[in-house]
């Protein structure tokens, strides 16, 4: 077996690469041959592992947070959303929220990921495909993604998508205050900031074709897991081998309700839709360009801007799992 490792030295406010030595151990104790990549911004991790899947490595296993796996995972894939080698993909948590291996019940402890490696079981799970900006263009103001545009991109997420105040919470979350405060106060903190300071927009939607506005929106959130951030959830009915995508929008928030919509996210439990929290399934969702609030977040980062097209990728990721975490899915979503 050949492995490469992709390390983010950066990772939980540096602290992930005190780490690396055991991990480094455990390979070499158990005769595992690997190389290794140490990451110096985060587009090194996408670029390592496209890399690593075009030179064939059996195994590549991402170590870093969910920010180092989103990257890793676009790696594995081409723009049109198909699968460019047969790796397969491991994960080690070395991060501060580890929203991905929660949802999908992969080992948050580093031994027993290393030990799932050395056991190869593998579990198939869908991808998101997502197409956006990389620049803001006021010409596609209300419209839909042109695919021929200049600054088009393309990338994949494993939890969830954000449209709204997403991005701003994200930069807020992700500027250091996880690291003195906790990942789930310093999260928390952003987020109210974030509805404080928020102004609501319409929003011109096409779902599954079908074209609407959605008024004073505060957050469209397409995704694939219940985990999205720092104990943020959504719960969904969509089972693991589902291509589709959950929907959730929240909008038409007073100060009276924002309390009752955060309880109901932080408590993961269902809900009845109404008219401020609505939850849907769809096979793809196109969210069309807008002068304010435009920005996308995914998998934990500001990464882009609207118009955006979201929709299953292709192909599903085969991820080391160990065997008695297959048995914790529902499959067929009975
Ligand atoms: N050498 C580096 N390589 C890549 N990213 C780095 C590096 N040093 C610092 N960083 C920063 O690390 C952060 C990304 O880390 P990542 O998302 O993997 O972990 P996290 O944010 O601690 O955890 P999580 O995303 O799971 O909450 C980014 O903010 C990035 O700018």
């Amino acid at each position: 077996m050949r492995c490469l490792l992709i390390l983010n030295p950066g990772s939980q406010g540096g602290k992930s690469k005190a780490k690396f030595e055991r991990i480094f151990a455990f390979l070499h104790n158990n005769k595992v041959k690997f190389d290794y990549k140490l990451t110096k911004t985060l587009d090194d991790a996408y670029t390592f592992s496209l890399e690593g899947n075009k030179k064939g490595y059996d195994l590549i296993l991402a170590v870093g947070g969910d920010g180092t796996i989103n990257r890793v995972i676009s790696g594995f894939y081409d723009l049109q959303g198909k699968r460019i080698s047969n790796s397969k993909l491991a994960v080690i948590h070395t991060g501060t929220s580890p929203d991905f291996c929660k949802s999908y019940n992969l080992p948050l402890e580093i031994d027993q990921a290393l030990n799932a490696v050395l056991e190869g079981k593998t579990i198939q799970i869908p991808m998101a495909k997502i197409t956006y900006l990389s620049e803001y263009d006021q010409t596609l103001d209300g419209q839909p993604l042109s695919l021929s545009h200049k600054k088009l991109q393309t990338s994949y997420f494993a939890c969830c998508a954000n449209i709204g105040i997403g991005a701003a919470v994200a930069r807020g979350a992700n500027s250091g205050i996880r690291d003195y405060i906790g990942d789930f106060a310093g999260t928390l903190v952003s987020l109210i900031k974030g509805l404080v300071s928020y102004h609501p927009v319409n929003f011109s939607v096409c779902i599954d074709g079908k074209q609407e506005v959605l008024e004073k929106v505060y957050n469209i959130f397409v995704g694939k897991t219940t985990y999205i951030a720092s104990g943020l959830k959504v719960k969904n009915e969509l089972a693991l081998n589902d291509p589709r995508l959950y929907g959730l929008i929240i909008k038409k928030l007073g100060l009276v309700n924002w309390v009752k919509v955060l309880q109901k996210l932080y408590s993961g439990n269902e809900f009845a839709n109404n008219s401020t929290m609505s939850l849907l399934y769809v096979q793809q969702m196109e969210i069309f360009g807008s002068s304010t609030n435009n920005e996308i977040e995914f998998d934990g980062d500001p990464r882009g801007f609207l118009p955006c097209k979201i929709e299953p990728a292709l192909d599903a990721l085969e991820v080391i799992c160990p065997q008695k975490g297959l048995h914790r899915f529902k499959i067929d979503g009975k």
